[in-house]
């Protein structure tokens, strides 16, 4: 588990936030990942919420030097191992499962598993893990309920997802216990629809020169 959660780490410190992305047309995705890469957000987790979202994780692992895909929405472990063939460099899902949990020990590629509440968190810590998603964030008290965790259970990072917003990504990332925060705000229905490619690299930019606030 020591070498899933470095290799986790390895690729959730490098950026201060990680793009949530849903592709709706699968030939958006080459060139949103360019963007999300060029903008200094290499990590990005497409959502397995969509039809072509398996097909936009392989042509990203093929065609993007430099891009860290990952799967998000994982619910079963059917898409745990249709996400990793597919190319994917890590696994998200919401919330957890026993299954879940069982399937990700087949595997060597790292697992960020969802938990909100203490004794969830709790049984993740009991698994092994130290990264874990909180996830829905704000709906589920946000940065208050992540300071009141920190001292009675140390040594978990979160990466928070849900409701998070460029205004409200710095307090997040101020505080100790988070690694980094999900959102979907740097790849946004308008500018993907439009295709506006450098707007999403603009996006991606200011995202990553949060990390300095
Ligand atoms: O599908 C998953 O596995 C999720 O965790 C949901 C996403 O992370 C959120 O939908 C992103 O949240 P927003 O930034 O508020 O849009």
């Amino acid at each position: 588990m020591q070498q899933k959660n470095e290799a986790l780490s390895k690729v959730l410190r490098g950026q201060p936030v990680i793009p949530v992305v849903q592709i709706a047309n699968l030939a958006h995705a080459v060139p949103m990942a360019k963007a999300l890469v060029a903008g200094g957000l290499p990590a990005i987790e497409i959502t397995l919420r969509t039809n072509d979202a398996l097909d936009a994780i392989r042509l990203v692992a093929s065609e993007v030097e430099g891009a860290i895909v990952g799967a998000g929405t994982v619910l079963n472990p059917k898409q745990f191992k249709e996400a990793e063939a597919a190319g994917s460099q890590f696994i998200v899902s919401p919330g957890t499962t026993v299954e879940l949990l069982n399937e990700a020990k087949d595997h060597m590629v790292p697992y960020l598993p969802g938990a909100t509440t203490p004794s969830e968190i709790m049984s993740m810590v009991e698994e092994g893990y130290s990264i874990l998603k909180f996830f829905p964030a704000e709906q589920s008290g946000g940065i208050s309920f992540l300071k009141s965790l920190s001292s009675p259970i140390s040594g978990v990072a979160f990466c928070p997802t849900g409701g998070i917003t460029p205004q409200s990504a710095p307090d997040y990332l101020s505080l100790p216990n988070v690694l980094c925060v999900g959102g979907s705000w740097i790849t946004p229905n308008d500018l993907m629809d439009a295709e506006d490619w450098d707007g999403i690299e603009r996006l991606a930019r200011e995202a990553h020169g949060l990390a300095t606030v």
